[in-house]
């Protein structure tokens, strides 16, 4: 994934070069290199522990790298990260529109509506967030993408966690429709991307590394 750009290629939206990552003792990884342009779909693999999430919260700005430097080119960046980050005491429409005015975007019942549907979970949008399955909640959290217009980088930490199928072909079709405006995504998980459409380019963090650096 390192080399020079074709002259023409899409804009660039975050670059790490030589990055190394520790949490405590261990040395996740020691010198990743790797772009994401416009329009790119980046998935993150590696065994459990590996450093996927460490690696979407550097890119977040999170957390500080070891070495090496990860540069966010692009506009305002929008992170999912596996906590699904909805007040149980509100409802769902309200903890959406809460989302929604955080990211600076249109929180009125129009905009909540329109996102809840495309998730599947306007029937469920007076419900309290307490009385929402895993998968449900994922699905709410989830549904502030369907309000994005921008093509922003996208930094997604298992966002098909808890989705059943259907939960994850809309989730896809969400994806597809951010590439296709120039988005890009970079994103963490072990099932449910389809990449026979999506056509993903792997990132792999490899094996965990046991030995302390
Ligand atoms: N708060 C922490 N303090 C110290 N070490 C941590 C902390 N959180 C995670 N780690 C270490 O960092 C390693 C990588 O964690 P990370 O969550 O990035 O892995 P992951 O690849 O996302 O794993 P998974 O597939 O299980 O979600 C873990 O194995 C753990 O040893």
């Amino acid at each position: 994934m390192s080399g020079l750009p074709p002259p023409n290629a899409p804009e660039l939206h975050l670059s790490a070069r030589a990055l190394a990552c520790r949490r405590g003792q261990r040395l996740l990884f020691g010198a990743l290199d790797f772009e994401l342009r416009a329009g790119e779909l980046i998935w993150v693999r590696g065994r459990n522990g590996s450093g996927k999430t460490s690696l979407l919260r550097l890119a977040a700005g999170l957390a500080t790298p070891e070495s090496g430097e990860l540069r966010r080119h692009a506009g305002r960046l929008v992170f999912v990260g596996h906590a699904n980050a909805l007040k149980d005491e509100l409802t769902v429409a309200q903890a959406l529109a809460f989302l929604l005015q955080l990211r600076g975007l249109a929180a009125d019942s129009g905009a909540v509506q329109a996102a809840l549907d495309r998730l599947g979970m306007a029937a469920r949008r007076d419900a309290p967030v307490r009385s929402l399955s895993q998968g449900q909640r994922r699905r709410v959290a989830l549904a502030r993408l369907a309000a994005e217009r921008e093509p922003a980088p996208w930094l997604l930490d298992e966002p098909f966690d808890a989705l059943d199928v259907e939960g994850a072909e809309r989730l896809n079709g969400l994806l597809l429709q951010h590439r296709a405006r120039g988005g890009s995504v970079l994103l963490t998980g072990h099932q449910g991307l389809d990449t026979q459409r999506l056509q993903p380019r792997e990132l792999d963090l490899g094996p965990v590394n046991t030995t302390e650096g």
